[in-house]
């Protein structure tokens, strides 16, 4: 079931002829989180503002729960749209303890003991024991737990999140992205997050959207997009790629610098193609469908050593290697690509493009 629905919604910011957010349609399901991302710029935080009600669209849909928030010439409040929130900076009361920050938004005609919802919700965040404690005397982690609270608190139809990650340590990172997910699930609750960072949303998130200039590029799992990228800056925000132009034709890839076989494809004629470092493999002989090779820079990395190839005709790849031996400047090498593995992208040009 569908709690989230938006529709070919426009937002441009004053004079400004570029849109913030440029015709996204986007759903989110009952208990799924899913995650807003991109670079710099890309809309992230307008398009989670509209849907808060705190930006008003120019043009478009948003529907909450079956409920038109925004239509054309609509715009309901945002305290109407039964939306919970938690803010970056986690915007907790510091005069109010856990317990009071907790009860602020709730109202009696929906919880009639206050008292024992504030209980039930510290105890499912595992704060019951810090109920009369102020903000300033818990750490982040904690912070971000008691302002996750206030938001699910009133149970509401859906939680929006902005950067709830971000300022929070390395360390931390990692046990608050697992905390704020259990949390989520445990409540049934259904969240839309931005991040900037692409390790939140591959942690955190059950579905993935990725913006550029305002538009949606591809959503799906972190999965889908990681394997099967549609275009170069999906395929880049995931990490290290190597894309190259070539021709298909029966399963077979013609690069300049040579042929790649064996591809379950039936893509014909001019492409633009992308593989991962690991999906690369390095060889010392000659063997049927390699590519000859000579190493430009070897980088040690313990569980990787990251080598930058040349295969001729002005094509650089690089690769991460797991073998044994550890490759240096100026070897020559034979490099294997899993034809199974190489993605075919759209052609959107992306200055992340490593050859
Ligand atoms: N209040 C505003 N007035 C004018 N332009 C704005 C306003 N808010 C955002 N923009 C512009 O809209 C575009 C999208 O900005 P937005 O903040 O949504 O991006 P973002 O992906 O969240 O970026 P970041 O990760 O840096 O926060 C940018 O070009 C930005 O300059």
């Amino acid at each position: 079931m569908e709690v989230l629905s938006i529709k070919n919604l426009h937002k441009r910011f004053g004079k400004k002829l570029q849109y913030a957010v440029h015709n996204a349609s986007l759903t989110v399901n009952k208990g799924e989180l899913l995650a807003l991302v991109g670079e710099s710029g890309s809309g992230k935080t307008t398009l989670l503002r509209l849907v808060a009600g705190f930006e008003e669209a120019d043009q478009g849909q948003i529907s909450i729960n079956g409920d038109k928030v925004v239509d054309d010439n609509f715009s309901m409040k945002p305290e109407k749209r039964k939306i919970g929130m938690v803010f970056q900076d986690y915007a907790l009361f510091p005069h109010l303890t856990v317990a009071e920050n907790i009860k602020f938004g709730l109202s009696k005609s929906q919880f009639p003991n206050l008292n024992d919802r504030v209980r039930e919700i510290t105890d499912m965040v595992g704060l019951s024991s810090y109920e009369n404690r102020y903000p300033h005397h818990l750490s982040g982690g904690q912070q971000q737990r008691v302002a996750l609270a206030r938001a699910l608190a009133p149970n509401p139809g859906l939680i929006l999140l902005d950067e709830p990650f971000s300022n929070l340590d390395a360390v931390l990172k990692d046990q608050v992205r697992e905390e704020v997910r259990s949390i989520i699930k445990k409540a049934g609750a259904t969240a839309l997050f931005v991040t900037h960072d692409m390790r939140d949303a591959l942690s955190s998130a059950d579905r993935i959207a990725i913006l550029k200039d305002g538009k949606i590029q591809q959503v799906g799992t972190p999965r889908e997009l990681y394997e099967t990228p549609k275009n170069l800056y999906v395929a880049s925000f995931f990490g290290k790629i190597n894309a190259m132009n070539a021709t298909a034709e029966n399963g077979t890839y013609k690069l300049k610098a040579g042929e790649i076989k064996g591809a379950k494809t039936d893509k014909t004629g001019q492409i633009l193609i992308a593989i991962r470092p690991e999906n690369i493999e390095i060889l010392t002989e000659p063997k049927e469908n390699t590519f000859p090779a000579k190493v430009e820079l070897a980088q040690y990395f313990g569980d990787h050593q990251q080598v930058h190839a040349d295969i001729g005709s002005e094509t650089h790849v690089v690769i991460h290697a797991h073998e044994k031996i550890l490759f240096d400047k100026g070897d020559n090498i034979y490099l294997r690509f899993n034809p199974n593995k190489i993605h075919v992208l759209d052609t959107c040009w992306y200055p992340g493009l490593v050859s």
